[in-house]
């Protein structure tokens, strides 16, 4: 079964405080979106393997350590995790971007797929499926089926507040994607928000309430 990682790092959790606050306006709420992903992308770098270099500093050679040039692959769902793409972007700078564009009915909460664009190498790209949001999990079940579908075969899922109904369905359907949440909510409400959750994200980063 996929591990659940709560990504507990103090700036994170004051961030996402005032993500939540909805008194925080469209502007705000966007660069803290950013700035959480850009530290969440931190955390979830922490495993990518380093080789040996050797260079001169001003005073000596020196046996050093790079990035050993792992692939990866950002996977926003759209809309709303476009909103995290350019704060992962800033750590992660050679990353390639898929779009998977999907959109959850309001009535029925079931996901409909509208687009997919993806890199043509994802089968060799370590893949991080990017939505602030996992409240059903139906929306991250589907991306990641699709993903699949194409051929990828390393996937890991990063959202900023999850609900453990959409975990449980990410856990029975891929038990090879661990999660990485910055928190886990305590449950969905009748019309499938998490609670307390931060509202709807999309609406929030855009400005489309
Ligand atoms: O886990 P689920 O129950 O599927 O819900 C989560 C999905 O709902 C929201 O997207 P929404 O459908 O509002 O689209 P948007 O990003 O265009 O606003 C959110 O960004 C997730 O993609
Ligand atoms: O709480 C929720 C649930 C789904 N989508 C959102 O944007 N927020
Ligand atoms: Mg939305």
């Amino acid at each position: 079964m996929g591990k659940v990682h709560v990504l507990n790092h103090p700036l994170i959790q004051h961030k996402l405080t005032y993500i939540r606050d909805k008194h925080t306006g469209t502007k705000e709420f966007r660069e803290l979106v950013d700035e959480v992903a850009m530290l969440m992308a931190f955390e979830i770098t922490r495993n990518l393997p380093l080789q040996e270099k050797t260079i001169e500093t001003p005073v000596m050679e020196s046996q050093t350590q790079v990035l050993a040039g792992k692939k990866i692959g950002l996977i926003p769902i759209l809309r709303a995790g476009l909103g995290m793409v350019d704060g992962m972007l800033k750590l992660i700078p050679a990353a390639r971007v898929g779009h998977v564009g999907l959109y959850r009915d309001p009535e029925t909460l079931k996901p409909h797929e509208y687009y997919i664009k993806l890199p043509s190498d994802i089968k060799e790209r370590e893949l991080i499926v990017i939505d602030p949001m996992l409240a059903t999990g139906g929306s991250a079940n589907d991306a990641i089926h699709s993903l699949k579908k194409r051929g990828a075969k390393q996937i890991r899922l990063m959202c900023l507040v999850g609900a453990p109904e959409g975990v449980e369905v990410i856990q029975n359907e891929h038990p090879d994607v661990d999660i990485f949440l910055a928190a886990l909510d305590e449950k969905l409400d009748e019309h499938g928000y998490i609670i307390p959750g931060l509202g709807d994200a999309g609406d929030r980063l855009y400005g489309t309430k």
